[in-house]
């Protein structure tokens, strides 16, 4: 029986009138929750990355629907859907890759289209189903997951596909979290330049649930791989093609290339709202680019030079590198256009 670890820090909370964030640009050093009441605000909690990781980014945007709904039909505008529309809009510009703010957003404009007599009650408790149901669904694949890879003796995660990525538990991470309260496992996670999610959040994260994990470099996880410490790596993902090809964070396709090399198996643990069947395959994804401020060190920042950076932040691995996507209503192992066909029809 496994026991249900209780995160102590929660990416997103809803009071019914505002959305704390937590600021995950300051996190560990500081754990700071900041108050958006406004659909602006939230777009650019989402832009900046203070909150961040494709479910999470969703269910703020969902929220974010909701204070806009909030304030216009607060305002008695008889224009207010066409302005709620706009702030619609404006969310789905935050950030490009992540398919589950696409996915929350249409859910929150088939709601208002049904034109329901209360739409800021309507609204407000669909965010709220949105962010329940991701939880469930975390659980549920959690447990999935660790069925699959039960007796392993070392896993590699990368980023932070965790708690602080969804509404809770994680997707990558849930599965890390069932695994550990069924048996030792040894969690390796690699750094994540250059925002550093794995350095920063995930070992972070699992600390906070009492399990130990062993950071990397990036550039360590060939030799980790060569030393046999580790059988599975298990990520989350951004959006899945409906061929199975997945969008994460970059980094993510090195290293599906090098498990494949070292005969170590590729995990990637994404709910059904990640999935975005309306490409065939990952060349349709658009792939972020971030300011290449991030990415360059000061000194080459403050002063005019020949420096520069190339900041994508997303990658594509091909199925074919995939031995197994994790969702909550089931596993597709080596997906291909048909094998993930069976989500569909789940
Ligand atoms: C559970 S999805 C987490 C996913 O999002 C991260 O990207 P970012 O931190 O830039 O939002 C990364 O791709 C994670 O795997």
């Amino acid at each position: 029986m496994t026991k249900q670890m209780r995160l102590s820090v929660e990416a997103l909370k809803w009071t019914g009138a505002k959305l704390q964030v937590l600021d995950q640009r300051k996190v560990p050093e500081q754990i700071v929750y900041q108050d958006f009441d406004s659909a602006a605000g939230v777009s650019e909690a989402i832009a900046s990355m203070r909150v961040r990781g494709a479910p999470a980014i969703g269910i703020a945007a969902a929220y974010g629907v909701v204070l806009s709904v909030m304030k216009h039909t607060g305002e008695k505008t008889p224009d207010w859907r066409a302005r709620v529309d706009a702030d619609i809009d404006m969310l789905a510009k935050s950030r490009p890759t992540a398919v589950n703010l696409f996915w929350a957003l249409n859910r929150m404009k088939a709601v208002l289209d049904a034109s329901p007599a209360e739409p800021l009650a309507a609204v407000a408790a669909e965010a709220e189903l949105i962010h329940a149901d991701d939880i469930a669904a975390n659980r549920a694949m959690g447990e999935r997951g660790a069925d699959l890879i039960g007796g392993v003796k070392g896993v590699l995660t990368h980023c932070n596909a965790g708690a602080l990525a969804t509404g809770g538990y994680g997707t990558a991470l849930s599965v890390i979290r069932s695994l550990y309260a069924r048996q030792p496992v040894k969690v390796f996670a690699g750094e994540t330049r250059p925002w550093l999610q794995g350095a920063r959040l995930t070992v972070w994260e699992l600390s906070q649930d009492g399990i130990p994990a062993t950071l990397i470099a990036d550039s360590a996880a060939a030799w980790l791989m060569r030393s046999g410490a580790i059988d599975w790596v298990i990520v989350g993902a951004d959006r899945i093609a409906a061929n199975g090809d997945a969008a994460n964070k970059i980094g993510t396709y090195a290293l599906a290339v090098l498990a494949r090399q070292h005969g170590v198996k590729f995990m990637v643990v994404a709910p059904n709202s990640t999935i975005d069947w309306t490409i065939a395959d990952g060349s349709r994804i658009e792939i972020e680019e971030r300011d290449p401020a991030e990415l360059l060190p000061a000194c080459y920042r403050e002063q005019e030079t020949l420096v520069k950076a190339w900041n994508p932040v997303f990658d594509v691995t091909p199925a074919d590198l995939i031995s197994a996507i994790v969702t909550e209503s089931g596993v597709v192992l080596n997906p291909s256009a048909e094998s993930m066909a069976r989500l569909k029809i789940a």
